[in-house]
């Protein structure tokens, strides 16, 4: 994932998976009801495999064809069948986490209730498992058969690291091993969930709080005009990216009010002290970000949504600030999702003008994060006279 081109293709990726997604919906008319959280879930999952692997799934085109008629796509069956079938199990896996995450082996083994979603977890872990040795196995095989062709996705760089195709490797010959299969598997499969369901309901969260917030959209849109003047349809480039500063507050603040990774856990490896208590090694931690983001100690009128606090340089507003966790174990996806989101909130708001269909954003706060269901929304082309 840490390839020097890997932001361009990111740009990429969003802006033409957006553009193929703006045409299902125009298709689909003025008037039509977008679930949001459906698209966005299928939209993360095409783009990040495309990312990590290199290879394209189709769960987008599947949808629009599960809702119309319209001949818009040309794919064969077989190939979208494939991707309905990754999408079901990912989706049952990623909602049986906290079962298998939680209870201990005999209480969701053997517990009624528990073991049904214990066995659907497994068995859809499984196969999601299968789908990715699968790929990891083809792309062996094109890595084998063409010694020139470079590969620069994540999925190709795990296969040759410290091998002979590794530029790095075969110049200082460190005592490293190559990667087994079921280690790039883990890496994969985490780069999948990880990217995908925590990206699909940040957007949510943040289209759902720029719509609630009319002042706020039309700030940015003043920003998004004077970046991308009158040209409605141009694809972002990584310049435009960081010129979204206002953006970035908005996505901050949106975060703040509704962090959908909201805590982590931590185990001590040595025993220690922490606000003045003693802490045995092994004790469990649950790092809550929420407490801290709404703090009233750090934060004035913490439930008011204002992303203007993040325009200040206060150190101690950035400070008490978490969106991507902390230490060796942050997010490594943070670059991807930002460039997801400003990229996303650029390109529907400049063009369109959003309204929510619910007024209350519906969501299920689980364990560790909040997943957010049911968010439906209206697009029309944008009223230039208003705005
Ligand atoms: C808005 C979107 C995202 C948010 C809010 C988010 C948030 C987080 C948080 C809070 C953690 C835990 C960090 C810690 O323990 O200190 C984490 C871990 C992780 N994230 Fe993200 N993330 C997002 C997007 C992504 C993306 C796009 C990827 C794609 C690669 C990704 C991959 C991961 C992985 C693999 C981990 C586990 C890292 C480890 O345990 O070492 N995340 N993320």
């Amino acid at each position: 994932m840490l390839v020097p081109n890997f932001n361009i293709k990111a740009v990429d990726s969003t802006n033409n998976i957006w553009k193929e997604m703006e045409k299902y919906w125009n298709s689909l008319g003025d008037d039509y009801q977008i679930d949001f959280t459906e698209w966005m879930q299928r939209f993360t999952i095409d783009m990040i495999i495309e990312i990590t692997t290199g290879k394209r799934t189709y769960t987008l085109p599947v949808y629009f064809n599960k809702l119309t008629t319209k001949k818009l796509v040309d794919i064969p069956p077989a190939i979208l069948d494939d991707s309905e079938y990754f999408i079901h199990n990912m989706q049952k896996y990623i909602s049986t986490f906290t079962t298998l995450a939680v209870f201990p082996y005999y209480i969701r083994h053997y517990m009624p209730i528990l073991r049904n979603i214990t066995k659907v977890g497994i068995e859809c872990r499984n196969n999601v498992h299968g789908k990715i040795l699968e790929i990891i196995k083809n792309r062996r095989k094109e890595i084998e058969e063409n010694n020139d062709v470079v590969f620069d996705d994540m999925l190709t760089l795990l296969i040759v690291a410290n091998t002979e195709r590794d530029e790095i490797y075969k110049n200082s010959k460190p005592n490293l091993r190559p990667m087994t299969d079921d280690e790039i598997l883990g890496n994969i499969r985490d780069a999948f969930i990880g990217g995908s369901e925590t990206t699909k309901n940040a957007i949510c969260v943040l289209v759902y709080y720029i719509c609630k917030h009319p002042n706020v959209l039309k700030n940015l849109r003043q920003e998004l005009d004077m970046i991308f003047g009158d040209y409605l349809d141009r694809p972002f480039i990584l310049d435009d990216l960081s010129e979204l500063k206002y953006c970035e507050t908005v996505i901050n603040e949106s975060a703040r009010m509704h962090h959908i990774a909201h805590s982590v856990r931590r185990v001590n490896s040595e025993p220690d002290e922490v606000l003045g208590y003693q802490w045995p090694a092994s004790s469990e931690f649950l790092m809550f970000f929420e407490g801290s983001n709404k703090n009233p100690q750090y934060w004035k009128d913490p439930e008011v949504f204002n992303p203007d606090r993040f325009m200040s340089d206060d150190k101690i507003v950035k400070r008490n600030f978490i969106l991507f966790g902390g230490g060796v174990r942050h997010c490594p996806g943070k670059k991807l999702a930002m460039i997801q989101m400003k990229g996303i909130i650029a390109t529907l708001f400049r063009k369109y003008d959003v309204t929510l269909v619910n007024e209350e954003l519906h969501y299920k706060s689980m364990l560790s994060n909040s997943i957010i269901n049911g968010m439906f929304i209206k697009i029309k082309l944008r009223n230039m006279a208003f705005h």
